[in-house]
């Protein structure tokens, strides 16, 4: 069924050689062919998981390259009451802020949260960035009796090879693989480099927990970065890489030019 949704609309693949095996690109004509395809691939994922186990869970970047995707959410016909929809990573900003991810998706998905859609906000408190991240933490765990497993993360990533919140040469880097926690704070750059804003974002250990990954990501500056950092995985200078490299599920990247 995937490899049919991938074959949807014309693509080839781009392999991507590294350390750890080939991964392998999906090639679009343009980001609408490609939005297209990755709402197939959330369609199918949340499907499933509905037919399953009676409910889904998702999670989504942040950034602009995914916008189009939550905008375009309304033309799947999906149980979407039974749907909760929350975050790979946010700024420690208000909701209502200029820069705040929550704000971006909550507003793009706006149609499907009126058909019954949840949305979830990591931002539980914005008086403290430690406290915001131990009630976002208590609020995913909040959803099932275990740890809860993600139907699909729909990832992004920066051209300077960063995923959720987890930038090069920042000291997030040396606890969050291997974190008991699902949600940790990231302090702001004291060097002026990204991020400058603090943020919260979900460990490698939690974003191990998903069924499937949807890498979305969209230029020829981010294909190069993506097989710069599939070629070489060093986690402080290329996180993704080094997240695809320990990554047991399966992962669909899609690229468009
Ligand atoms: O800061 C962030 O950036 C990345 C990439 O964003 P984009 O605008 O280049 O698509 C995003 O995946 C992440 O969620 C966000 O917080």
């Amino acid at each position: 069924m995937t490899e049919e949704i991938l074959q949807s609309r014309w693509n080839r693949v781009y392999p991507l050689e590294g350390p750890a095996g080939t991964v392998n690109v999906r090639v679009y004509d343009d980001p609408d062919g490609a939005v297209f395809v990755v709402l197939r691939l959330i369609e199918n994922a949340l499907s499933t998981a509905i037919t399953e186990r009676g409910k889904a869970l998702w999670i989504g970047a942040g950034g602009g390259t995914p916008k189009p995707v939550y905008e375009q959410l309304s033309t799947l016909d999906l149980a979407w009451d039974k749907v909760t929809l929350s975050q790979v990573d946010e700024r420690f900003v208000p909701l209502d802020d200029a820069s705040s991810n929550s704000k971006m998706m909550a507003e793009a998905a706006a149609t499907v949260i009126e058909k019954g859609m949840t949305f979830l906000s990591l931002i539980q408190d914005i008086s403290n960035l430690a406290i915001c991240s131990e009630k976002a933490e208590t609020m995913l765990r909040n959803l099932s009796e275990d740890v809860p497993s993600f139907d699909l993360t729909l990832l992004g990533m920066g051209g300077d090879k960063h995923y959720a919140s987890i930038f090069p040469g920042h000291p997030i880097n040396d606890e969050v693989y291997d974190s008991d926690m699902l949600v940790l704070p990231v302090a702001a750059s004291e060097t002026g480099a990204e991020p400058k804003l603090p943020r919260i974002t979900l460990t490698v250990p939690a974003l191990n927990r998903s069924r499937r990954i949807v890498l979305y990501i969209t230029g020829q500056a981010k294909l190069s970065a993506l097989a710069a950092a599939i070629a070489n995985p060093d986690p402080q200078w290329a996180p993704i890489g080094a997240f695809f490299s320990q990554y047991p599920g399966p992962v669909d990247i899609i690229w468009a030019p």
